[in-house]
């Protein structure tokens, strides 16, 4: 059965559970062919002003029927009415997980268990990228070290010469860091730096630094994330949309996901009006192996409410990102 909640009365972990791919809104993907982090504000003027984005907004939330399609654009994030007139973005969340019809990315899934041998003691995972994690993921170190002296082994290469022989714990322990994000939820780094602020204009943070990694390549990917919000009374400390980045950058990933992820996280940090994220990003699978085009840049971004609805709001965030 569907339901509408607001983000700010899940749980962390239904917070973490409705990031989650498996009942994941659908943001729509805009590609755009089009420099450190930088902050702005914005001042709407004219007819993008608040009061012409509430108008345009619909008063009461949607609430999608039982059997309706999951994950069509229109009715995942849905806007509702708050005390202040001010649509703010809310998270639909599907009791069950929906069959995968196409719409939905194709991540594995596993069965999140204690059952299993050997991982009883196991603490489930906050995401359902993994199903299950070790009481700490240093305790993966030993089994990846080994693993990466075996494919040292598999290169031709002596695992015990000088330069070699530390390297398989090295390399754990980096593949640790750069999937750190596994680890962190919106929760924990939020910290509690969501304000109330009477603001209502556009809040832009541009040319985030991100690194990550292909999901298909285990190579890194790797640009820059522009974040953009307008508030509903409620601002998030700047440094944690950085924060956020890092959440969901620092794990296996494809780009489109990652736009998405940001967004709805800002969506549930501070239940805006609307979120905006751009992300630019070189793909080195695609650089230093196949098609080996050392120029070309990835554009993917997410849309939700006022950025998806109205197109001058749309264009003042493109704006502000594109400007030096
Ligand atoms: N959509 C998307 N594709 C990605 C991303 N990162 C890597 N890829 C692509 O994943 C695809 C994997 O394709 P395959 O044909 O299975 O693998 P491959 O033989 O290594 O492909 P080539 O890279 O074309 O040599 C490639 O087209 C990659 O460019 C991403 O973030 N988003
Ligand atoms: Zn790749």
């Amino acid at each position: 059965m569907s339901f509408t909640r607001q983000l700010s009365e899940m749980s962390a972990s239904e917070l973490n559970d409705a990031i989650d791919d498996t009942n994941f809104p659908q943001a729509h993907i805009l590609s755009r062919g089009r420099n450190n982090s930088v902050c702005s504000t914005s001042s709407t003027s004219g007819t993008s002003s608040l009061a012409d984005r509430a108008l345009s907004q619909p008063e009461e939330p949607v609430v999608p029927q039982p059997g309706s399609a999951v994950g069509t654009p229109t009715d995942e994030l849905v806007p509702s009415g708050g005390a202040t007139n001010r649509p703010r973005l809310i998270l639909k969340t599907n009791g069950s997980i929906p069959e995968n019809d196409g719409t939905q990315p194709t991540t594995p899934m596993t069965p999140r268990t204690s059952t299993t041998p050997g991982h009883e003691k196991c603490t489930f995972h906050h995401d359902l990228e993994l199903d299950h994690k070790p009481p700490t993921r240093e305790a993966l170190l030993p089994d990846m070290a080994r693993s990466y002296r075996l494919l040292l082994g598999g290169l031709g290469e002596n695992p015990d010469r000088q330069g070699l022989i530390k390297t398989p714990e090295r390399a754990a322990k980096a593949m640790l860091y750069f999937t750190k994000g596994y680890d962190q939820c919106l929760e924990d780094v939020l910290n509690g730096a969501v304000f109330d602020e009477d603001h209502d204009e556009m809040v832009v943070v541009k040319d985030i630094e991100m690194f990550s990694m292909c999901e298909h390549h285990l190579v890194p990917f790797y640009g820059k994330v522009s974040i953009g919000y307008l508030p509903c009374n409620k601002i998030l400390g700047l440094s944690k949309l950085a924060r956020i980045v890092e959440i969901f950058s620092r794990r296996l990933q494809v780009q489109e996901r990652l736009t998405k992820q940001i967004a709805v996280a800002v969506t549930q940090a501070v239940q805006p009006a609307g979120v905006a994220v751009v992300v630019e990003g070189v793909h080195m699978c695609m650089v230093m192996r196949g098609v080996q085009k050392i120029n070309s840049k990835t554009v993917t971004s997410t849309m939700l409410g006022v950025f998806r609805d109205d197109h001058k709001t749309r264009e003042e965030f493109l704006n502000l990102v594109n400007s030096k």
